[in-house]
């Protein structure tokens, strides 16, 4: 790679090519200086050669730097580029087509703007061919992609959005698959087909915590990189049933209490922005509100890893592929009364983490050793307890305290899980607890069930990465890598790495 020559200068031909770190370790010039080379720019002419790359910055956040190459003898110039180019087109796994959609409403409304100026000339400079659609409602790119979108002209499909619209190219994505596999979405038993095509995130909405949870951070540009130089990560996806009708499916956060209390009154208040989380949360705590109910759960069995290790999932990490699905392994059915645990009392929330849930707001997440692709959730039952006790609880989401280290929470690694809220109680069930609790129960459930008296409400909603679920008594199931996303896991000590910064040239 040689001669040297003006970048202002227009070229008389330009190329953009993909090359992967491979290609670097062979031409040895470079090695150790980049951690991936993205695309090759060609100035006949000059016999210039611009190579593009990604280069690790702070936080976990990757960049586009590029390098140009001069040499004085533009037939090995070319020859350089032929090689390179070859050596790029070898590369399946970056993709070459992708369906973008667009919502114009998440977060602070900036979508559109963040891919016109961020990542579209990203990918084109990748010569990324995209079909764009900016959505016009809610659900628009779900059904699309339910009935419409043709998919097998694309290698990827990509959202600009938060959690919501991820949430909805998943819900489409998977229906597609399960219907193409001629699978009953509604049975909770069925085992699913995973999805073949890789979903990106360029994170635009108020939370972001699934691009945050993946990448390590919420920044578009890093997405767009993740997507172009083709990373794949798998991930588990909840179904969620009620009387054996689907309902949803989740991936981050399912949340009874306090997260489907924070979302209801949030949603009211979207005009606010992001903030308004903030805002609904500190609402929450106030009211305090506790509600009554039965879980009962499978826990996870030969799987290494609890809820409580001090290890985190982290990119090729190691618990993931020990317990990712075995080929042989079929789904457990779940009798309740036989081979699960049951738990009923009064809870401030039940959440079910099936990743860390790490974002800005929290940045270890609600569990923080949760695992991306382990085929497990973690059920973290909030016990009533006072507001100053539920306050240590929520601050340990924001600090390196163990928020699980508490004798009002409790914390199972487990596959499945039910609930049912107190008033969807069987009679006997009702019995059973009235002469567990006494007279004094009985007048404070008729108080709660009574609107009138304006004391606790008897149900609360289920926050399903962000939307609300219309019922409160579920079945929930966990799918092992049901879904892939164009990303790698959170990488390890990335502020230490030896590639990051500007690399230094020894030619
Ligand atoms: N064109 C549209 N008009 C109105 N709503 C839309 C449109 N497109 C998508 N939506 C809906 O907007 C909701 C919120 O979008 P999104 O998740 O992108 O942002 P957010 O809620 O601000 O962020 P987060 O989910 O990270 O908190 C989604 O549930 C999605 O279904
Ligand atoms: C005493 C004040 C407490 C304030 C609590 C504020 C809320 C913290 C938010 C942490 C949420 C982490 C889990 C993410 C869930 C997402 O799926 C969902 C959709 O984006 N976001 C929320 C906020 O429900
Ligand atoms: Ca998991």
């Amino acid at each position: 790679l040689g001669l040297s020559g003006s970048s202002e200068l227009s070229p008389l031909c330009s190329i953009f090519y993909l090359m992967s770190v491979s290609v670097l370790e062979r031409t040895n010039i470079l090695k150790r200086k980049f951690l991936t080379l993205l695309f090759v720019k060609t100035k006949w002419r000059l016999c210039c050669v611009s190579v593009s790359y990604v280069e690790r910055c702070q936080q976990h956040r990757w960049r586009c730097a590029a390098v140009t190459f001069t040499c004085p003898d533009g037939g090995l110039c070319q020859s350089w580029v032929g090689a390179i180019a070859e050596q790029l087109a070898a590369i399946t796994s970056r993709p070459r087509r992708l369906l973008i959609y667009i919502n114009p409403y998440g977060g602070k409304r900036q979508g559109g703007r963040v891919y016109e100026q961020k990542v579209a000339p990203l990918f084109a400079q990748a010569a990324i061919s995209t079909h764009v659609i900016v959505t016009e409602h809610a659900n628009h790119a779900r059904d699309h992609l339910r009935t419409d979108a043709e998919l097998k002209k694309y290698d990827g499909v990509v959202c600009v959005g938060g959690d919501g619209m991820f949430s909805e190219i998943v819900h489409g994505l998977i229906w597609r698959t399960q219907m193409d596999s001629s699978l009953d979405p509604n049975s909770p038993d069925e085992t699913l087909t995973s999805c073949s095509l890789r979903i990106g995130i360029i994170p635009a909405g108020s939370t972001d915590c699934i691009c945050f949870a993946t990448v390590g951070t919420n920044d578009p540009v890093t997405s767009a990189l993740h997507i172009i130089v083709g990373d794949s990560q798998p991930m588990d996806v909840c179904s969620i049933h009620h009387n054996n009708t689907f309902l949803r499916y989740s991936v981050s956060l399912l949340g009874y209490g306090f997260y489907g209390d924070v979302l209801t009154d949030s949603e009211r208040k979207r005009w606010m922005g992001p903030v308004r989380y903030d805002f609904s949360g500190l609402k929450m705590f106030l009211t305090h509100h506790y509600y009554e109910g039965t879980v009962s759960y499978l826990p996870a069995r030969g799987v290494v890893g609890t809820p409580r290790d001090a290890a985190r999932c982290r990119s090729g990490c190691v618990v993931c592929q020990h317990n990712g699905p075995k080929p042989s392994e079929r789904a457990e059915k779940y009798e309740t009364d036989d081979c699960g645990e049951t738990i009923r009392g009064k809870f401030l929330a039940i959440n079910a983490a099936s990743m860390s849930c790490a974002c800005p707001r929290s940045p270890k997440g609600l569990s923080p050793a949760a695992h991306l692709a382990d085929g497990t959730t973690d059920l973290i039952l909030v016990r009533k307890c006072s507001r100053f006790d539920f306050l240590r609880h929520l601050l340990r989401h924001t600090n390196k305290e163990d928020q699980f280290d508490l004798n009002f929470v409790e914390v199972h690694r487990v596959v499945r899980f039910r609930f049912m809220p107190r008033h969807c109680q069987s009679d006997s069930d009702l019995e059973l607890d009235l002469l567990e609790n006494g007279k004094r129960q009985i007048f404070g459930q008729i108080c709660r069930d009574h609107p009138a008296c304006g004391c606790a409400p008897a149900y609360s909603s289920w926050n399903c990465d962000g939307e609300i679920l219309t019922h409160t008594a579920i079945d929930v199931r966990v799918h092992c890598r049901l879904i892939k996303l164009f990303a790698r896991g959170i990488e390890e000590s990335c502020d230490a790495h030896p590639y990051r910064g500007k690399p230094k040239f020894v030619f």
